[in-house]
């Protein structure tokens, strides 16, 4: 067993930086490793760890750490660790592995593996969930304009100034060439069940199942979407008469004005996007 750790220092606000000083002095495996210095580098560091002769790579960091290192490892025959260190972790929530760093170190002694799914978005690679429309100018507020909150104040100001500004979108959807057209607050593309640090958006999502779940939160009045949003933490939304849910292997989301899209709340581009499964991946040591 040969292991490659890389370490996002920033992510979880600098957490995982203390979460790697734990695992150094639990581990008792034969390893190497390298913190990122930038955004983007997981993808580089894992590319090279591969092509070094590492069987299994790991990431310690959040959702976005996982992406970048899949992005590399995707396809490949070799094992993917997860410590979870970051604000949100939804990705390690959804393929069950433990926030206790000494559970999830062990898993990855252990090395048993699973094949999940990823998804293939116009070049990019993701892992766990998309959104388009409100989530997305959610998302957006929050990385750019309310600095001044943390945790979940920051959500609750930016849901309530973006909810000032933003109104239900006309959107077509076409899943495995059946066209939807929609009036939608926003539309969900899942692997995992989880996004925005625990709400359960698509409680129906599997990672290793070969579907896409789409999630579909068509237009009500404002108030009614504020009473929507408190249930998606606990997945009670699902039985409200504006969400529905659909699934397939391929699905496009337009529009007629460019809607923000984001994956695991980093903006990655506007509407169009096209969503595609890519079966069984990546194998994950859970
Ligand atoms: N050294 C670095 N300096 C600045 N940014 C970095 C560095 N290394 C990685 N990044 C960027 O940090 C961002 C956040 O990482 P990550 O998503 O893993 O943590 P998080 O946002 O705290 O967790 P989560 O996504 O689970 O909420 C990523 O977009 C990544 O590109």
């Amino acid at each position: 067993m040969s292991v490659f750790f890389v370490i996002n220092p920033v992510a979880g606000r600098g957490r995982a930086k203390g979460v790697w000083s734990k695992i150094q002095k639990k581990i008792d495996i034969k390893y190497n490793y390298c913190f990122t210095s930038r955004a983007g580098e997981a993808t580089y560091l894992a590319q090279k760890a591969w092509e070094q002769g590492f069987n299994t790579i790991v990431s310690v960091g959040g959702d976005g750490t996982i992406r970048e290192i899949v992005k590399s490892l995707a396809g490949k025959e070799v094992k993917l660790g997860i410590i979870p260190a970051g604000t949100g972790n939804d990705f390690a929530r959804t393929v069950g592995i433990p926030e206790d760093i000494e559970k999830s170190l062990d898993l990855i002694k252990r090395g048993n593996t699973r094949k999940v799914d990823v998804i293939s978005c116009n070049g990019e690679i993701l892992i766990n969930a998309a959104g388009a429309g409100l989530d997305a100018f959610v998302a957006d507020c929050v990385n750019n304009e309310v600095k001044f909150l943390k945790g979940s104040a920051a959500y609750i100001f930016a849901v309530i100034k973006t909810l000032l500004r933003f109104k239900p979108q006309e959107v077509e959807i076409i899943l495995d060439g059946k066209v939807l057209k929609k009036r939608v607050w926003l539309v969900t593309v899942s692997n995992g069940r989880y996004y925005g640090g625990g709400m359960m958006i698509c409680p129906t999502a599997q990672p290793d199942d070969g579907y896409l779940d789409v999630s579909i939160v068509n237009e009500v009045g404002k108030l009614e979407i504020l009473r929507f949003l408190p249930k998606v933490f606990t997945g009670r939304h699902t039985t409200h008469r504006s969400y529905e849910t659909i699934r397939g292997k391929k699905v496009t989301i337009k529009s007629r004005s460019p809607i923000l899209v984001h994956t695991d709340g980093d903006i990655i581009g506007v509407t169009p996007k096209t969503f595609e499964l890519w079966p069984g991946a990546i194998n994950i040591i859970s």
